[in-house]
């Protein structure tokens, strides 16, 4: 497709997106199915394009609004702006008086802008975040505009890490083992894994490093009985599938049919087994009550608002509102609460989000401490050392805190709690084993 007319489908595409109405990938993926004609490049510059106006939005309204030098709608001039394609696309994309007014607006200084505009932040979550991070606001401000690596976790039941680099290497595909997850590869570019056997034949899966954490908090162990209670499309439910080798019951609930739905060919690809996903209608569904005090371990990977993963989901700080959060940390509270009763005495229970606020994090966590008694916290860096993963850095007051500027990871949150058993040892983590091998 000729750079011009794929700069107009930009400007539509934007059009669509700027209501936020649906999430980006699914307004991207609308575009490309009515679009055919399109090819891998031109989705790529698309794709590329639209997500740079999504994360410097602000900044890019700003500086667009103060030099209108080229007139047009503005979704053109956001287009002209974020335009991503490589240099002889970007000349043949725009006029002569188009590719000086882009040179001229994003020459200027940007310094003399408030913070939250330079760092394309809406005013409520750059005071949250400023109030809560102090002196690291602006390293993470500026951390979550950077576009996140591919990472990969390697499925331990069918492979090990050092197998895949070597194929990687043989593809000539620049690819390192991650630092902190023991199963994490990162790529530095972005091939299409459909095409490569490893992806096909379930050696691997896509999962940003800071997710593949979680399951190791959880640790669970060959032939227990184990809920991954948010499972959604299964990212963490088939890393603790092959934790426990493939044995146990792992139930994979989720109130989302068509995320679930999702999950089914990930797992014929992962050659796991011990896998029941089950469609809940809420957290008090009759199918869970059924596995109160039977279950040795439950993830609860709550629904949350995303705002740690604006490197990949930049429309989510635009898409969120202070009161989707308010209603989330209700949402957040009375799923915990209802997962916790599955757990026998003694059973671990890890709470974890994909946010960076305190209130859908720690908050959530704090309350449900001092309403049930029956549970304490589990230091996360004492969990993380059995599970071999070195790092001082990643736990914040006994969680596991996770943000990009720190850990090159997303952000993500995760307490490990543990029902008292009736002995009422204190959490005796020394016990616990590091996953059988
Ligand atoms: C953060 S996502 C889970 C992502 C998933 N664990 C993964 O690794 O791919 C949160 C999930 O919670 C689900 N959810 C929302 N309300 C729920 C509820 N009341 N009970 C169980 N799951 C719920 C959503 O459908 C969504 O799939």
């Amino acid at each position: 497709m000729k750079p011009r007319d794929l700069l107009y489908i930009a400007r539509d595409v934007l059009r669509d997106m700027l209501r936020f109405d649906a999430a980006a990938d699914a307004v991207l993926s609308r575009w490309f199915r009515a679009k055919p004609q399109l090819g891998k490049t031109d989705r790529q510059i698309l794709a590329d394009t639209v997500y740079q106006v999504l994360r410097h939005l602000r900044l890019f309204q700003t500086l667009a609004a103060a030099d209108d030098g080229i007139g047009g709608p503005m979704e053109v001039r956001l287009a002209i702006l974020g335009w991503s394609g490589n240099a002889p696309s970007l000349h043949a994309a725009l006029t002569p008086e188009q590719l000086e007014w882009r040179k001229r607006v994003l020459a200027q200084d940007a310094m003399a802008l408030p913070e939250a505009v330079r760092w394309s932040l809406p005013e409520w979550l750059a005071t949250a975040l400023q109030a809560h991070y102090g002196a690291e606001y602006s390293a993470l401000a500026q951390s979550l505009l950077r576009p996140a690596p591919l990472d990969l976790r390697v499925n331990v039941q069918k492979t090990r890490r050092e197998a895949v680099l070597d194929v990687f290497a043989r593809l000539d595909l620049p690819a390192r083992a991650t630092p902190y997850s023991p199963w994490g590869i990162r790529l530095e570019g972005k091939p299409a894994l459909q095409d490569l056997t490893v992806f096909r034949e379930g050696w691997v899966e896509v999962q940003d490093e800071g997710s593949q954490l979680l399951p190791l908090l959880l640790a669970p162990r060959r032939g227990e009985m184990v809920v991954d209670f948010c499972a959604g499309a299964g990212g963490k439910t088939l890393a603790l599938g092959a934790m426990m080798r493939g044995t146990g019951r792992l139930y994979a609930f989720d109130v989302a049919d068509y995320r679930l739905a999702k999950l089914k060919p990930r797992l014929q690809r992962s050659g796991l087994s011990n896998v029941y996903p089950v469609a809940i209608a809420h957290e008090r569904d009759e199918r869970v009550k059924r596995l109160a005090g039977k279950v040795d371990r439950v993830l609860v990977d709550a629904p949350c608002s995303g705002l740690g993963t604006l490197r990949r989901n930049p429309d989510m700080k635009w898409r969120q509102k202070p009161e989707d959060v308010a209603e989330l940390t209700t949402k957040q509270t009375n799923i915990l609460q209802a997962a916790a009763t599955l757990l026998k005495p003694g059973g671990r229970l890890v709470y974890a989000t994909c946010s960076i606020l305190p209130e859908e994090n720690g908050a959530i966590v704090d309350a449900f401490l001092a309403s049930h008694p029956e549970f304490e916290r589990v230091p996360a860096d004492s969990v993380l050392r059995q599970q071999g993963v070195e790092g001082d850095d990643l736990v914040t007051q006994g969680d596991l805190q996770l943000l990009p500027n720190r850990h090159a990871t997303d952000g993500f949150y995760a307490a490990v709690l543990q029902r008292r058993a009736p002995s009422a040892r204190p959490a005796d983590v020394a016990s616990d084993v590091a996953i059988a091998n």
